[in-house]
């Protein structure tokens, strides 16, 4: 079942277009969401949200519609959601923190053990007496997450969950958002194409307010194929280009004759789109 449709938004602060014609939808599993600085992710995020309005366009939550105050109500109650901030009171025990916020989702029945459960559900069990300021960045983010989990919601959205997390930290916490994904409808804001590639199973590109990438992590590579090669220098005309361990350059973009083509992950697609700009729509 679709979980939730977006049809043309767009919303502008100001004389900034934050998003321009969004249009597109989520199903089951993971979706990341990529895009650059200020590319209107977390716009979009909030949004679906229901925490502010598009300008314009029409949204369906779940089934419901968030210009009705009901039809909000209805959509928060099954939304979890993990802002890029999340606010955490840092005097509160990891358990306070989450039975704050699941005071405030007005979860009634059995509140205590629903906490327990998806602070279980994060692996923070031996951590939950633990005062927030005296967690690691990592487990901080797992309590962001427990609380997002709270009354076992139809859709996630996560909003750079994994930024400023060592690698080993990372890696668990993509493992979470995988099961996470199983059976319920995830949307992850990244600028990490890792993520992408590890979870993800669906991906949208965003840049400059619009969509210009929609597909599966194998089509997002595959946007740069025939377009990638390396080379004993930077190429001249490439769109991007970088050293790599061995000391070749990895370049990105129209390769000239006799080129060394490589083949394309992620990371080339996603590049290819962004440097190319707005004219360079690729999918
Ligand atoms: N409340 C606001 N008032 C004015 N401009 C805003 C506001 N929120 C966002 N913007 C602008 O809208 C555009 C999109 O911002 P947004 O935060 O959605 O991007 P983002 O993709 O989430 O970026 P980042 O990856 O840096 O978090 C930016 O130009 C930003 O400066």
């Amino acid at each position: 079942m679709t979980t939730l449709r977006a049809e043309g938004l767009s919303l502008r602060f100001g004389r900034t277009t934050a998003l321009e014609d969004v249009t597109f939808a989520l199903d089951d599993g993971v979706t990341g969401l990529l895009g650059p600085n200020g590319a209107g992710k977390t716009t979009l995020l909030r949004i679906m949200a229901t925490a502010i309005p598009p300008d314009s366009g029409h949204l369906r939550v779940l089934g419901a519609d968030p210009r009705g105050a009901a039809g909000r109500l209805a959509i928060r109650r099954r939304l979890g959601y993990l802002p890029q901030s999340p606010g955490f009171h840092q005097h509160f025990t990891a358990f306070e923190f989450v039975d704050y916020i699941a005071i405030l989702k007005e979860i009634v029945d059995g509140r205590h053990a629903e906490v327990r459960r998806v602070l279980h559900a994060v692996g923070l069990d031996d951590q939950r007496g633990k005062k927030i300021k005296a967690l690691s960045g990592g487990m901080r983010q797992r309590v962001g997450l427990a609380a997002a989990l709270l009354g076992d919601p139809a859709l996630v959205i996560l909003d750079e969950p994994t930024v400023g997390l060592d690698p080993e930290q990372r890696l668990r916490f993509r493992e979470l958002i995988a099961l996470i994904g199983e059976g319920r409808t995830v949307l992850l804001s990244t600028h990490q194409t890792e993520d992408v590639a590890s979870v993800c199973r669906h991906v949208i590109v965003l840049d400059q307010g619009r969509i210009r990438f929609e597909g599966d992590p194998v089509a997002l590579a595959g946007v740069a194929r025939g377009r990638v090669w390396t080379g004993p220098a930077r190429a001249d005309g490439a769109l991007a280009a970088w050293r790599t361990g061995n000391g070749d350059y990895h370049n990105i973009g129209d390769p000239p004759l006799g080129a060394r083509l490589a083949d394309p992950g992620i990371e080339d697609g996603y590049l290819m789109l962004i440097a190319a700009g707005p004219a360079g729509r690729a999918a």
